[in-house]
């Protein structure tokens, strides 16, 4: 069986991005979302990327919630990004304007409902990827909460019907994962699923990739 691709996202301070550039991620996510308990800001990430240069070798991912361009560009400006990653409830239009204006690859997240996959079919040929994420009530993600997973192979069937990879989010761990890994999924992007008390840790990460990995 294929190992999924892995995103690590959420990483929030130095130590974060120490502990995951080291990781077995092939892409380490920024969240740049005014306000909520994982912002960043460019300038510290540039900063910390200079000081950690195993982090040369990942994928960077830049994570916005219905940003302006202007906002997109001030980040990109600044930062090698390898992938945008629209979190919000960005059109297709948008989605499109976004990759044209800034030659980015653009990941789209869907949060899931009933009609996730009709969902999915509004971005074929302009999203270059997706995020399935849990639809939590007034939060956007990063809320490791989970959803049912028996909706996972429309989206990864969706996928490949686009030739694009499909990455589940939402509440995956390393108790959970060797379920989601039954589905094969193209992808797995999480976040608060590798922290202890809010940080990255080092041990989860190690038990996290014990399973995924071996
Ligand atoms: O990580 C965040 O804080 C975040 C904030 C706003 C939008 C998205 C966010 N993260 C994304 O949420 C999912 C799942 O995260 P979790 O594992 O359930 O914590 C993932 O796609 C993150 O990229």
């Amino acid at each position: 069986m294929m190992r999924p691709l892995l995103k690590y996202c959420g990483n929030k301070n130095e130590e974060d991005l120490k502990i995951t550039s080291q990781s077995a991620a092939s892409y380490l996510g920024f969240v740049f979302v005014p306000g909520v308990k994982r912002e960043v800001r460019p300038s510290d990430v540039k900063q910390w990327l200079s000081k950690h240069p195993n982090s040369k070798n990942k994928k960077l991912v830049a994570l916005f919630v219905n940003a302006t361009i202007d906002e997109i560009q001030h980040v990109i400006s600044q930062l090698p990004i390898d992938v945008i990653q629209c979190h919000g409830t960005e059109s297709p239009e948008t989605v499109a304007n976004i990759r044209a204006k800034t030659g980015v690859r653009v990941w789209k997240a869907i949060h899931h409902q009933l009609n996730g996959r009709t969902e999915m079919t509004r971005y074929a040929g302009i999203a270059d990827g997706y995020v399935i994420d849990a639809k939590v009530s007034g939060q956007w993600g990063g809320t490791g909460q989970t959803f049912d997973w028996k909706a996972v192979p429309e989206y990864i069937s969706e996928g490949k019907r686009q030739r694009v990879p499909v990455f589940i989010a939402g509440g995956v761990d390393t108790s959970n994962v060797k379920q989601l890994l039954a589905y094969q999924p193209d992808g797995i992007d999480l976040s608060s699923g590798l922290e202890v008390n809010g940080e990255k840790s080092t041990e989860i990460i190690t038990q996290f990739e014990g399973v995924v990995c071996k």
